[in-house]
């Protein structure tokens, strides 16, 4: 994508476009490598929810001015400076996969351990892959949806772009029978993608909304 935003929108429309399209496939490129690490005999089951014309996937435009120490006091005064950093509170992506760019500002954070925050380098030429709610169901668990937030920066400001692999609304969810035994019995129950973007949307942003659908 050009550097600049054009202002002719159909210019902008179609960067738009290659630039989904491009990461659609890099997005589906990744999961059929998921599967196949997985032994999943169906190599598509998850890239085809994606590919399929109906797919809900979308494309986010993340822009995080920088918030100085004044400006949260004047806001608000008894709000911490820390508390006011943060540009986007913590969740997981309710979708399949994530493709998520950013320019070098930093201000992503993930936790494996709960209250605990890894911040992600950033690196405009790199692409940060998020495992998604939907792909813990259909690999029952073995690939975990990441939690993460975005703090915004004092001084410069940070914007992302983030991809996000979704299925059809009437898509069943389930995990193919390649990673379903006895010693590893499905952890949640079929659902369709209309039915948890509705949980999804129900629920405060920070919830375990996967937690929901746990058997
Ligand atoms: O801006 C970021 O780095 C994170 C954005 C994000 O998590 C999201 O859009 O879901
Ligand atoms: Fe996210």
């Amino acid at each position: 994508m050009s550097k600049n935003i054009s202002n002719d929108p159909s210019k902008f429309s179609s960067s738009v476009s290659g630039y989904t399209e491009a990461v659609r496939e890099l997005a589906c490129e990744i999961l059929e490598l998921m599967a196949e690490g997985l032994g999943v005999h169906d190599t598509l089951v998850f890239s085809s929810l994606i590919r399929d014309l109906d797919s809900d996937s979308i494309l986010r435009l993340n822009h995080y001015p920088p918030i100085t120490i004044r400006d949260c006091k004047d806001r608000d005064r008894s709000s911490t400076y820390n508390h006011s950093s943060v540009g986007f509170g913590e969740h997981t992506d309710p979708q399949i996969l994530t493709i998520l760019r950013s320019n070098d500002v930093g201000g992503l954070q993930i936790s494996l351990q709960d209250g605990v925050w890894i911040p992600v380098t950033p690196d405009p030429s790199a692409f940060c892959v998020n495992v998604g709610d939907v792909l813990e169901v259909m690999t029952n668990g073995r690939f975990s949806s990441v939690r993460h937030r975005a703090m915004t920066n004092s001084s410069k400001p940070r914007m992302s772009m983030a991809y996000f692999g979704a299925p059809p609304l009437n898509a069943w969810i389930v995990a193919p029978p390649d990673v379903v035994t006895p010693q590893r019995p499905s952890l949640y129950r079929p659902l369709t993608w209309a039915e948890y973007k509705k949980a999804t949307y129900s629920l405060r942003l920070g919830a375990t909304r996967i937690g929901l659908f746990r058997k």
